[in-house]
């Protein structure tokens, strides 16, 4: 049962001055670990006993937070408020353009089918070229279902590699397509790498980010998913009546996924991946390059503490380990509302109607004149993507849950007047296609545009984006499987809503159609209400404490603030800012 009210942690702020943090590691229990770190944390001593304290209730520079009803072991959280490094930047790059693949192998499909013509041996069918469109969601779904426990018993890296061996196959038999089913081939395998892109690319950067900026590394993943379907419906328009332009479209796909397999023959895997395989050098190796100047002893620390964190997942082969995975996500009840709330948002983001949109926005367009589709693909593609730089900016600072607050209700808005304005553009569906009755240049149309980018605004803001954080929800022995469910759910979604997006219009017309996705995206405003809790600024191990037992939305807000007035005052102070420092959890 969620209990959105009542906190179920009992936070209790204890009070150090500056000067007396320094660095004295505490033993307060059996269990627990504390320490404390002046300017110089080098010299550490350990002692069992009680936190000493000060009074001054200004100075608290450390919390602890005690979960009620907690069976479990004590965890100590060691975080590093420091700048990024340029490590963490290069493998976030170079991680995210698996971003860049899904979102410009998803994006240019629209512009190739115009540009085909006869060149598959047939002329295209209206369903020919669903299938040709869907073929690379069938692909990521059906991937989807493995990549989580492939990159647990395989890694995050090498699946990614793996990917662009899929996504250099796929596209080369498109180039060198003449018939109808080897493009078909083509984009199936294409989609099985957009898949385990999509899948892992989130997961890695948020293991390797730091705390403070995850949501906004996460995010970069999502940016070049919207620059790459930017990107591909403009170079879409600008090949439109080039003499096979469309197999150059394919073939620059091939350009970024080299790339990434260049660049990350080069780069490590992630400390979480390699504490999970007990590879704890490897793991100390990456923790050191991206956290320059942190004191060797927490580096050894940090791995401990995932070690003690990384509860591994009992089971004689892998296939009863992976059995058991599916047993642990379901049967704890952190994971299983984890779980909840992140196959919910995926959901969420699919049946809200985006990706229908951005292939229907064509013909309302042309409703009031514009009959350049690629032009109005653009301008669509072009806010969802200014959109998600704006979220960019917005998801650590103002928060996931809050701009999910502000993107619903703006969606529902947006929705609920196009709806209306449909009512009075009277359009009508005779066989696929539509038959305007006002057209040329209307009042009601204009609306529709208009508020066509007002929707494409907030959904970039929030839910386009948001659910894409997905992997913090999880702890590390669940992580993979549990963001293969979300995953699975995001593509199974689209499958759905492309494949029955037409036929709505058809049924319940427009006005219906845009009215269902309004009451779809507020009662999705409801559900994240109560369920999705502030996530920003907290470790990934912090998670598990805040849905033991129950969404806990309003302690999980109170924590989020005190983690970023921890780290403002840190800042300000200018004192621990390139320093560790160290917070607890106890139970
Ligand atoms: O987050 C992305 C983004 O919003 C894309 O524009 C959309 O096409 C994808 O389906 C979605 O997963």
């Amino acid at each position: 049962m969620a209990h959105t009210n009542e906190p179920s942690f009992k936070e209790e702020t204890t009070h150090v001055t500056q000067r007396q943090a320094t660095a004295t590691h505490v033993k307060t229990n059996d269990n627990s670990i504390t320490s404390f770190f002046d300017e110089e944390p080098t010299h550490h001593t350990s002692k069992k006993g009680n936190v000493s304290l000060s009074d001054d209730e200004e100075d608290n520079d450390r919390i602890q937070i005690k979960p009620v009803n907690d069976e479990d072991d004590v965890s100590v959280i060691i975080t590093f408020n420091q700048g990024i490094s340029p490590f963490i930047l290069i493998l976030t790059f170079v991680a995210s353009i698996s971003g860049f693949m899904f979102g410009y192998d998803t994006g240019y499909i629209s512009s190739a089918l115009i540009s085909i013509n006869k060149d598959l041996g047939r002329t295209l069918t209206y369903g020919d070229k669903e299938i040709i469109t869907a073929a690379t969601s069938l692909g990521a779904l059906i991937s989807s279902i493995f990549a989580g426990t492939a990159a647990d018993i395989f890694g995050r890296k090498p699946c990614l590699m793996f990917s662009n061996v899929l996504f250099v196959i796929g596209a080369i038999l498109q180039i060198t397509a003449h018939r109808f089913w080897q493009m078909n081939a083509g984009r199936l395998i294409m989609g099985f790498g957009v898949g385990i892109g999509s899948l892992i690319s989130p997961l890695f950067i948020s293991e390797i980010a730091p705390k403070m900026i995850r949501g906004r590394l996460t995010v970069i993943n999502s940016l070049w998913l919207t620059g790459g379907q930017l990107i591909a419906y403009g170079c879409g328009a600008g090949l439109n009546h080039v003499h096979n332009g469309w197999r150059i479209l394919v073939g620059l796909s091939l350009i970024p996924t080299v790339l990434q397999f260049s660049f990350f023959l080069f780069l490590p895997d992630t400390p979480r991946y390699y504490v999970m395989k007990g590879d704890y050098e490897n793991a100390k190796a990456v923790l050191r390059r991206s956290y320059i100047n942190a004191p060797e002893d927490i580096i050894d620390r940090k791995v401990e503490e995932l070690t003690e964190l990384n509860h591994s997942i009992p089971g004689k082969n892998k296939a009863v380990q992976v059995w058991n995975t599916v047993k642990e996500l379901h049967t704890n009840p952190a994971n299983f509302r984890a779980l909840i709330i992140a196959c919910g948002l995926q959901a969420i983001q699919q049946f809200t109607g985006w990706n229908s949109l951005m292939y229907f926005s064509g013909t309302i367009f042309e409703t009031v004149g514009f009959s350049n589709s690629s032009a109005v693909s653009i301008i669509v593609s072009g806010t969802n993507f200014v959109f998600t730089l704006v979220a960019f900016f917005a998801i650590d600072k103002i928060g996931r849950r809050a701009i999910l607050l502000i993107g619903l209700p703006g969606m529902t808005m947006a929705l609920t007047i196009c709806a209306i304005a449909f009512h009075f553009i009277g359009i009508q569906f005779v066989g696929n296609d539509a038959v305007v009755s006002n057209s040329g240049f209307t009042a009601w149309g204009i609306v529709i545009i208009v508020f066509i980018i007002v929707f494409a605004a907030f959904y970039a803001l929030g839910i386009g984006t948001v659910p894409w954080q997905q992997s913090e929800l999880f702890p590390t022995n669940v992580r993979g499987v549990g963001t293969s469910y979300a995953t699975a759910t995001n593509w199974a979604g689209s499958l759905v809503i492309a494949s029955t997006f037409l036929t709505m219009l058809q049924n319940i017309t427009p006005t219906g159609t845009f009215a269902f996705f309004a009451g779809l995206s507020f009662v999705s405003f409801i559900f994240c209400y109560f369920c999705y809790p502030e996530l920003s600024g907290l470790e990934l191990e912090e998670v598990q404490s805040i849905l033991k037992d129950g969404f806990n939305i309003k302690a999980s807000k109170e924590l989020a603030k005190k983690r970023k007035q921890q780290v403002a005052r840190i800042i300000d102070d200018d004192q621990l800012k390139f320093e560790p420092t160290q917070e607890i959890v106890e139970s």
